[in-house]
């Protein structure tokens, strides 16, 4: 089947794109290029890459039919998309305090026009949501589930928790099936080394680490030690980033399947995709020195705006409901397929 993947040139949605090709779909990447690297989908997934921005409907409304051309200028021969993952979205929370504008225009925005355009064909075509534990703001207890209270606290959180609604009500109204996945912290890498986090700014722990363990940082700030946990540092759920891919291609499959059937429910299905283990900061730094074998030079500095103590999932509705089965659970294989990339990445 022929996918569209907004964002497909970003981290997670370029591990999506080697999940569907290998399950035999026909995935098409829609991306602005502002964080995504065109080089990852034309070269390293050589699959097509449009150009473009989720919210430009003259972008989107021929790509849906299959008529727009690809960045390379080959045509997609006319075959219409018959689904599509949403992983287009400005990520950076710290920034959306600032300029919450350039969030909710882009994420929310640009998601409601593609939502429209989505019901206006003719039969309303699935969509793959990528939201986030950050949804669920300072949680109430640990693990979290999906039917835990959602109080985002900061904008970017807030967009996405919009989004949902957005789903909720086209699910309702228009009949628009969609899965919704809240994934914890993703990280790692391909296992075959070839693709994986290159963000810039980069503000995430794992590659942060590594960083500072090939040099390319002096240091790494520890945002904090006097958390109410048991080494005062902030405790997350690291999810590969493989798995996530894999959930995507089980969500997708189990929309389409519900809409062959005609059983396609009027509300959103909703997972939360994360391990159910935490791991501290000072956790992450000492796996990564055995993983690594290298040491890093740490300073702690004060909070970071923003941060919850702890944040687990509850995924167990991922597991019954898709059989999904995190192949890499393990923080120390995580870890060290980061690594690999990371290594390979800088030797260019
Ligand atoms: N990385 C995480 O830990 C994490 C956790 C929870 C949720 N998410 C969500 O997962 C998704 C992917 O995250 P990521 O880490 O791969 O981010 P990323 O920045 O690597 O990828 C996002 C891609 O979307 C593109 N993009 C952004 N807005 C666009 C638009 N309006 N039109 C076209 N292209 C656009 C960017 O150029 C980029 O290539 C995001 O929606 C993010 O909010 C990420
Ligand atoms: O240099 C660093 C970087 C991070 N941290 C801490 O490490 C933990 C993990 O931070 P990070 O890797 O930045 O991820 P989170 O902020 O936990 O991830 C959030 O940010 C994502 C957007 O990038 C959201 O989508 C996720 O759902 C949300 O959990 C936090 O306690 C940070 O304070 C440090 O101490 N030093």
């Amino acid at each position: 089947m022929r996918i569209l993947v907004t964002g497909g040139a970003g981290y997670i949605g370029s591990h999506a794109v080697r999940a569907l090709t290998r399950a035999g779909h026909q995935p098409v990447v829609l991306d602005n290029l502002v964080y995504g690297h065109a080089d990852i989908v034309e070269k390293t997934l050589k699959v097509p890459l449009v150009l473009g921005q989720v919210g430009d409907r003259e972008v989107l409304e021929p790509l849906l039919r299959g008529r727009h051309p690809a960045l390379d200028g080959t045509a997609l021969e006319g075959k219409p998309i018959e689904a599509v993952l949403h992983f287009a979205a400005y990520a950076y929370v710290g920034e959306s305090v600032t300029d919450p504008a350039k969030y909710y225009r882009n994420n929310l925005g640009d998601t409601l026009t593609l939502l429209e355009a989505l019901v206006a064909t003719e039969r309303p075509l699935p969509i793959v949501f990528s939201s986030t534990c950050a949804t669920y703001g300072i949680p109430q207890q640990v693990p979290i589930t999906e039917d835990h209270p959602q109080a985002p606290i900061n904008p970017y959180g807030r967009s996405k928790w919009m989004v949902e609604q957005l789903l909720t009500d086209f699910a309702a109204a228009y009949g628009l099936p969609s899965v919704i996945f809240r994934y914890f912290n993703a990280a790692g890498a391909d296992p075959d080394g070839d693709l994986g986090e290159d963000h810039n700014p980069e503000t995430h722990l794992i590659p942060r680490v590594l960083d500072t363990m090939s040099g390319r940082e002096p240091y790494l700030q520890i945002f904090g030690d006097d958390y109410p946990t048991p080494d005062g540092t902030c405790i997350r759920d690291y999810i590969h980033v493989a798995d996530l891919a894999d959930a995507h291609v089980l969500g997708l499959e189990r929309l389409l399947r519900l809409r062959e059937r005609e059983e396609t429910e009027r509300r959103p299905l909703i997972y939360n995709l994360g391990n159910g283990t935490g791991y501290s900061v000072q956790q992450v730094i000492e796996t990564a020195k055995a993983v690594t074998g290298r040491g890093l030079l740490a300073h702690v500095a004060k909070r970071r705006d923003g941060d919850p103590p702890q944040l687990v999932a509850g995924a167990t509705r991922a597991h019954q409901e898709l059989g999904w089965r995190p192949r890499f659970p393990e923080l120390e294989t995580i870890i060290e397929h980061a690594w690999t990339w990371h290594q390979r990445r800088h030797q260019g």
